[in-house]
């Protein structure tokens, strides 16, 4: 399957420029759009009384597009407009408009709000008066539909330049931009609906998707489904949760190099003490090699990373391991899994407005794929390659989930996917075993979901 594109504005408009030089007229494009938001919001909400607000530009412009269709279904619909669209295509969607047109200000709640003031043209806050009437009018409504995009929300970035109300349904076109995968706004969105308006898409920047994993054939073994070493250190549990993750994530065999003996569940998980960890990773049928959960942050702690690097083993660097690394380049096969914090702590210049744009710097910086946690978590390669994932579960905020990703990532490495692709895969199965594990999981049993997931 491939992966569906995520386009920026800019990307937006040039493939729009493309379909119109190929022979689709803009105010084709536009009937399409106004017609798919109508039908989207009628299957979603039924025949209520409905305000459409219709900005100046042509989300204004698809919004009387949507008036009108929705009036042909004989729904009661009014329209407010900011001011009149003042040529082309909008213009003309707004003189196909036959019933009335009132001022912002003179609009009357309705129980379905459509918001097509701004989509991806968007380029500063609302005015004051304006974000307040939006959100008044939003409040007062039992259905929210938002045109493209919230309106009130960067494009490209996810951030809210002014307050935006909660939606309960977006309709968007061609495919999905950034915002709506980016937090904050992607919070904002509700349910989410793609209308194929006749633009081909495509991006460096994809949304995550199920990976394809093939199943363990007749002649796999333990080693060709992949081993998976993990460093302990100062605190065995993390590194038990990574190592679990691994195990359930479908590894073949699961090492756990501890600095004293221990023993411990399950019994699958073979733990041995490695007093001269450069020997004990010179095996060469380590696949992956996962340091940083629970590793601490003393002189042992950096002992162990220095010697997983030299070690030459593909790395999932994560937790203790990230505050340690400092700005070195890898040259070996690497995965870096920051949250926030981590991120900041570890590069600190890295400071561009999208989430996106900084994971892609921290990528080339480093040399390594980037896992950028957090409820929308990017994954970025050295070669501005990024993905972005859906929704998480809000319940993934909890200890060791991160150790438990560590491990995932680790497993789908060792199995042979390349670190871009082993990163995403990790990510989409922590996902989605997340979903599966329900309310208050503990880490331990979101790795067990992972089996379910592959
Ligand atoms: N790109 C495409 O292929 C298509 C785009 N369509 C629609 O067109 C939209 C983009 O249209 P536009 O580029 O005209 O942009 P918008 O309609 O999003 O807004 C642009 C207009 O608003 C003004 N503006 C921007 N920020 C403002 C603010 N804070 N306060 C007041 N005015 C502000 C701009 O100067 C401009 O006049 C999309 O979101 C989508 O809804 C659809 O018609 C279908 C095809
Ligand atoms: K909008």
């Amino acid at each position: 399957m491939t992966a569906r594109p995520i386009l920026t504005a800019a990307e937006m408009r040039a493939a729009e420029e493309r379909a119109i030089a190929g022979g689709t007229p803009v105010e084709l494009l536009m009937e399409r759009a106004g017609f798919g938001v109508a039908e989207a919001a009628w299957r979603f909400a039924g025949p209520l009384k409905t305000l459409v607000l219709c900005g100046p530009g042509n989300n204004g412009g698809d919004g009387y597009v949507a008036a009108r269709y929705l009036a042909q279904r004989g729904m009661d619909v009014r329209v407010a407009a900011l001011g009149e669209p003042k040529a082309g295509a909008a213009a003309a969607a707004r003189a196909a408009w036959a019933g009335p047109v009132v001022s912002i200000d003179e609009a009357r709640p309705a129980p379905i709000l459509v918001d097509a003031l701004f989509g991806t043209g968007l380029s500063r806050g609302l005015n004051n008066a304006l974000a307040a009437r939006l959100a008044s009018l939003a409040e007062a409504a039992r259905i929210r539909v938002a045109v493209d995009l919230p309106s009130g929300v960067e494009t490209d970035t996810g951030a809210l330049l002014t307050g935006v109300p909660r939606f309960d349904l977006t309709v968007t076109f061609a495919t999905l931009k950034p915002a709506h995968l980016l937090q904050p706004s992607a919070a904002l969105c509700g349910r989410i609906v793609t209308v194929d308006i006749g633009i081909e898409a495509q991006a460096p920047l994809t949304v995550i998707g199920r990976p394809a994993l093939r199943p363990p054939s007749p002649q796999d073994h333990k080693y060709t489904r992949g081993l998976v070493a993990v460093i302990g250190g100062a605190m065995p549990g993390a590194s038990e949760l990574a190592a679990l993750g691994a195990a359930h994530a479908g590894a073949g065999y699961v090492l756990l190099l501890e600095a004293e003996p221990r023993f411990g569940q399950p019994h699958a998980i073979v733990r041995r003490v490695a007093a001269d960890l450069a020997k004990a990773l010179a095996d060469q049928r380590i696949g992956a090699l996962v340091v940083g959960p629970g590793l601490g942050r003393d002189a042992d702690a950096g002992k162990a990373l220095q010697a997983a690097i030299e070690s030459g083993r593909a790395l999932v660097i994560d937790g203790d391991a990230l505050h340690l690394l400092g700005p070195r380049r890898l040259t070996a096969p690497a995965i870096l899994t920051p949250h926030e914090g981590e991120f900041r702590a570890l590069f600190p210049d890295v400071k561009h407005a999208s989430k996106v744009e900084r994971a892609r710097a921290a990528a080339a910086r480093s040399g390594a794929v980037i896992v950028y946690k957090g409820a929308d978590t990017v994954v970025a390669a050295p070669d501005r390659r990024a993905a972005l994932a859906g929704e998480a579960s809000v319940w993934l905020s909890t200890a060791g989930t991160g150790d438990v990703l560590a491990g995932a990532i680790g497993a789908m490495l060792a199995r042979g996917l390349a670190p871009f692709e082993a990163a995403q895969a990790g990510v989409w199965l922590h996902g989605e075993a997340a979903r599966r594990a329900g309310k208050a999981f503990l880490a331990d049993d979101l790795a067990r979901h992972l089996s379910d997931c592959l």
